[in-house]
């Protein structure tokens, strides 16, 4: 299993910025002199207060914007040229996509985006992020709907994912294990996450690097541990704080209730689930 993970590390891509300095077209600065090397499979955390850089820096490295010549490289390439394959960048401009708030079912949006075709991971995301078949979008909560968007963003297997945050809608419970499928998704496959988040909850295990944005620099960087002299994690997540107390009890509170309701088979979703779907001749049946 180690040997498996230290592959998938190897085989994934390295993130790379040179004294990268962006000025957006108004002229305004953006960043400054940032100089980064995230290596392959890691998971890094970018951390800084608003307006700090985080979303600038994610959307150059996705090619969205177009970095300086030589100052970003994704796996020894420069994303805007050479429009990197592989790579996801999920922003606001995603989260605002209307057709996700259209009178569509759940099976027909995940199939619009290949659904069919990565159906193990589609049925996977579907149980992780605890989707609802039976949901249609113009008739689901904010959380709900993020997470049918999430499903659809992550279903094609990335190599590099940019995560800017956007799980502000979910539940703990929910978070939690949308971070814990993206860290298995680190170990088991070759690919690499960047994910700008103010929400530290339950993350004390996840990130392998940090980065400290301020004011469009880069003010501190590096391995979890040699960032922080290896407090971090106890302050982020673990129980030496009030709020990660908090953060543990909701937690439990969510999970109880879970445990309560029990699977959604049997209970008010019509029992639809993918393998049930398939079963009768459903969704994707006849192309098994
Ligand atoms: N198109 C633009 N033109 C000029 N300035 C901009 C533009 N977009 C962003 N900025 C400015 O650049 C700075 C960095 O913005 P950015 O969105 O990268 O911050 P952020 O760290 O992602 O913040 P937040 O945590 O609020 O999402 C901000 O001061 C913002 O006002």
């Amino acid at each position: 299993m180690a040997a498996v993970k230290e592959q998938n590390a190897e085989l994934a891509p390295s993130i790379g910025v040179n004294n990268l300095s962006y000025a957006f077209p108004d002229g305004s600065s953006g960043l400054k002199g940032l100089t980064l090397d995230l290596p392959p499979g890691s998971r890094t955390l970018l951390i800084g207060a608003n307006g700090s850089g985080k979303t600038t820096l994610l959307r150059l490295l996705s090619g969205k914007r177009m970095a300086p010549a030589s100052t970003i490289s994704i796996a020894g390439i420069d994303p805007f040229t050479s429009g990197l394959e592989g790579v996801t960048y999920l922003g606001l401009e995603w989260v605002l996509n209307p057709i996700v708030r259209t009178d569509i079912d759940v099976p027909t949006l995940l199939s619009s985006v290949g659904g069919d075709y990565y159906r193990d991971r589609r049925n996977e995301l579907v149980r992780i992020l605890d989707i609802d078949l039976a949901w249609r979008m113009h008739a689901v909560s904010d959380g709900e709907r993020r997470r049918v968007q999430l499903a659809m963003g992550l279903l094609r297997p990335w190599r590099v994912l940019l995560l800017d945050e956007i799980t502000v809608d979910l539940d703990l419970l929910s978070r939690h294990n949308f971070l814990q499928w993206l860290k298995r998704e680190t170990e088991r496959r070759a690919c690499t996450i960047v994910y700008a988040t103010h929400i530290l909850d339950n993350l004390a295990e996840w990130p392998s690097h940090l980065v400290h944005m301020s004011l469009g620099r880069v003010k501190k960087w590096g391995a979890i541990g040699e960032v922080d002299g290896g407090g971090a994690a106890g302050q982020v997540g673990g129980t030496t704080t009030g709020n990660s107390r908090l953060g543990q009890l909701v937690l439990e509170w969510l999970q109880e209730d879970l445990d309560e309701r029990g699977p959604r088979e049997g209970r008010g979703s019509e029992g639809k689930t993918y393998e049930s779907l398939e079963g009768k001749g459903g969704y994707g049946a006849e192309s098994r």
